[in-house]
């Protein structure tokens, strides 16, 4: 209790740890959190030894290259395999900087020269999967509905795979999870909040009883049988006739990562690489597509772009996106009304103590105390975001004039909004992958399709459990006609919008 006396917080968050579990297990830990940092300070007590912050300047001073903060042992939880430490679990500084040197080239792109190429020949994947399965064609009496949370991490499970092991999944072939992977994904991220929050139960992962119970290579289903599929596309790179590819797996292998390495660091890549980036794509969707004057002025940028020939057809590249200010708006305001990731990512207070400032009070931190990130608070700070900071407004991100104010107010915000892929040290590796996935798939999918939510009282389930779990986000697909098609429909007497509507669809 006396560690961290100077920090508000839940009363019995200074004895016990039950609050931040109970909190963490809800369902809802982001809101709950954001309560906590907005009653208690930017900084604010969840445990005898913890903390959490919502405070931009506290991450970076955290994660920042020099910084004495390390990783906390929260991070043990992210293991995933009784022996083997990954990158994103090893808390040894050293041993962490040394992945990061070996992996950042495989990650970035420079290493791995058709990526670009496979994300886009695996949105066209997903687009024939819609145009094929999910189009709903009511002039033909078709009626169809498509969980787009469903689609979307098949799309990005995809992308992941080609662009790691040079061979996809198929889970845009088949059009399902053959292996049971995401049902599975969901049962298993509560364990991390249980094993985050009482790091010593790690120790029973080494019971026997317990360790058979661990997903593992050789498993039919879930995240074991993907596993499987990693470490045998990794066992194909050694042996007597190697693949020899130029993907992420060639790549770090050229920079000295063993098999065993390479085996832990495969799952790790596909947990990391295609839920966040999932997340991400479909609330950005799901947002624009239910604000028809956001769905009007994106479109209207991207159609003036092609018409200029600025646009590559059939799929925009990411260097073309990334001068579309609208587009990047969207993009942005996407990871910030819902950050992708939740988890608390705590980082550890040197021996010896640190001052923290709190809303422009110095407290102190004993060493050794955790400081776990409140991601939802950060991104939804009015401070930082404006008075509405809750409603999606891509707007935000323009500058309405050319003076310093203006200048300096964006550029906090989007200071703040790069955190939600981490920072300096820690920061994500896939970033570039993650943006180049979201740049095109954002407004290719809907320059191609008009999407309507089945519901709007109840547009989906979610769960956050450190990433978002949505289920349940169906929508009425429709083909969105082009100028031409327009015209063609108006001459024969048909609809003049540009939007196929399901006739009745709003009545009763
Ligand atoms: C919108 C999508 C994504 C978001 C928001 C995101 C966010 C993050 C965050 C917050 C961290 C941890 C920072 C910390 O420990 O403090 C992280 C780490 C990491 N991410 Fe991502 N990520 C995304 C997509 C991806 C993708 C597509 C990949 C792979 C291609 C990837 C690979 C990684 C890796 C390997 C790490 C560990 C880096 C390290 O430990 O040094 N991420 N990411």
């Amino acid at each position: 209790y006396y560690g961290l006396r100077q920090f508000g917080g839940h009363w019995s968050a200074g004895w016990s740890r039950l609050w931040l579990l109970k909190t963490q297990n809800s369902g809802e830990m982001h809101k709950r959190f954001a309560a906590l940092n907005r009653k208690h300070g930017s900084t604010a007590r969840v445990g005898p030894r913890m903390l959490i912050t919502s405070d931009p300047d506290l991450l970076r001073r955290m994660n920042a290259v020099r910084s004495p903060f390390t990783r906390g042992y929260w991070y043990t939880a992210l293991k995933l395999h009784p022996e083997r430490d990954n990158i994103t679990s090893v808390i040894d500084e050293r041993i962490h900087a040394d992945l990061r040197a070996r992996m950042a080239p495989g990650y970035s792109g420079r290493e791995n020269v058709h990526m670009e190429q496979d994300v886009d020949e695996k949105l066209l994947g997903l687009f024939d999967l819609i145009d094929s399965k999910y189009v709903a064609r009511p002039e033909e009496g078709i009626f169809r509905t498509m969980d787009l949370s469903r689609t979307t991490s098949f799309f990005t499970l995809d992308v992941i795979s080609k662009i790691a092991f040079g061979e996809t999944f198929g889970f845009l072939d088949k059009d399902e999870d053959p292996y049971g992977y995401l049902a599975n994904l969901k049962q298993f991220l509560p364990a991390i909040i249980w094993f985050g929050v009482y790091t010593e139960l790690t120790n029973i992962l080494k019971a026997p009883l317990i360790k058979g119970a661990l997903p593992k290579s050789t498993d039919k289903r879930g995240l074991g049988r993907v596993m499987g599929f990693a470490r045998d596309r990794v066992q194909e790179r050694f042996g007597q006739k190697p693949i020899v590819r130029q993907d992420m797996l060639g790549s770090f292998i050229t920079h000295g990562l063993s098999q065993a390495q390479l085996e832990s660091e495969t799952l790790t890549q596909i947990t990391a690489g295609s839920d966040s980036t999932a997340s991400a794509l479909r609330v950005t969707l799901h947002f624009v597509s239910t604000s028809p004057p956001i769905l009007d002025r994106l479109l209207a940028e991207a159609k003036a772009a092609i018409a200029a020939g600025k646009i590559s057809r059939p799929v925009i590249q990411d260097a073309e996106a990334r001068q579309l200010p609208y587009l990047q708006a969207c993009i942005k305001e996407g990871l910030r009304i819902y950050p992708p990731v939740t988890g608390l990512m705590a980082k550890q207070v040197p021996a010896g103590g640190a001052m923290i400032e709190v809303d422009g009070v110095e407290k102190f931190a004993a060493g050794g105390t955790q400081i776990g990130w409140n991601s939802w608070g950060m991104m939804h700070d009015p401070e930082i975001f404006g008075e509405d900071c809750e409603i999606f407004r891509p707007e935000r991100w323009l500058s309405k004039d050319g003076s310093e104010k203006e200048k300096a107010r964006v550029t906090r915000m989007n200071e703040t909004v790069t955190l939600n892929f981490g920072y300096g040290r820690f920061g994500c590796l896939g970033r570039g992958v993650a943006t180049m996935e979201l740049n095109k798939a954002v407004i290719e999918t809907l320059l191609r399709f008009n999407l309507q939510p089945c519901s709007l009282a109840k547009p989906f389930d979610e769960m956050v459990v450190g990433f978002t779990v949505h289920e349940n986000m169906n929508f009425i697909v429709t083909e969105r006609l082009s100028a031409e098609k327009i015209k063609e429909s108006q001459m024969n007497g048909g609809a003049d919008v540009d939007a196929g509507a399901l006739p009745g669809s709003y009545e009763s």
